[in-house]
């Protein structure tokens, strides 16, 4: 399991110290949609360039010209780019035509994707999605391994679990291995992000 940081809702400094205070404990750094609309592409290279052994994880949330989104995305230092599963067919294709091309990947967000979403995806080529409680979502929802279900049938799937995690979520994931657990908020949003961070990793092996 990796530790994916989720950078929502913050100003580039303040991306800037939460990552330098939590860089030991965290994976793959996700760069979130806002961010990545406030400060565009400069900031997928500076933190790639500030960070060359992480997973850059660009959260585009791509839905459409998804050829010319992956390629920005990943030539600018992305190793993943997400695209949203509701996207047509053709967008997934080209997204994942492109990311070979570049040898990157692509992370499918199943946000309000109905199941059988899935199958297709699947016949598409998809490898890795995420299991995603939104922000909006998240008042009335909250994670449990019963997110996982969807995924039985698929297990040469990868999955990313997000939404809401906290240290107290960690034993209801564990038990299915997702590739990676994205965490934002319990962590950014946090008056000691460091030792929230550690917490949650160490709760990985628990
Ligand atoms: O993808 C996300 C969300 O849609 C906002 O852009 C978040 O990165 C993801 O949900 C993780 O954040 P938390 O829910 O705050 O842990």
């Amino acid at each position: 399991m990796n530790l994916q940081l989720a950078l929502d809702r913050l100003s580039k400094e303040e991306c800037r110290h939460i990552l330098a205070e939590t860089k030991n404990a965290v994976d793959w750094i996700e760069i979130g949609t806002g961010v990545i609309k406030e400060y565009g592409m400069e900031i997928i290279r500076e933190i790639k360039k500030d960070y060359p052994e992480k997973t850059i994880v660009a959260d585009m949330k791509t839905c459409d010209a998804a050829a010319h989104e992956t390629r920005q995305a990943l030539e600018a230092g992305a190793d993943i780019t997400t695209v949203m599963a509701f996207s047509d067919d053709n967008s997934i294709r080209t997204a994942l035509e492109t990311a070979e091309e570049l040898n990157g990947r692509v992370m499918i967000d199943l946000l309000n994707a109905p199941e059988e979403r899935i199958a297709e995806l699947d016949g598409l080529g998809v490898r890795l999605v995420s299991l995603h409680i939104g922000k909006d979502q998240q008042g009335s929802r909250s994670i449990s391994g019963d997110i996982f279900k969807p995924l039985a049938p698929y297990p040469h799937m990868k999955a990313a679990v997000a939404g809401g995690i906290s240290l107290d979520s960690i034993p209801l994931l564990r038990p299915h291995q997702p590739e990676a657990v994205i965490v934002g908020s319990a962590i950014t949003g946090v008056q000691h992000p460091k030792k929230a961070a550690e917490k949650i990793k160490e709760a990985f092996s628990e």
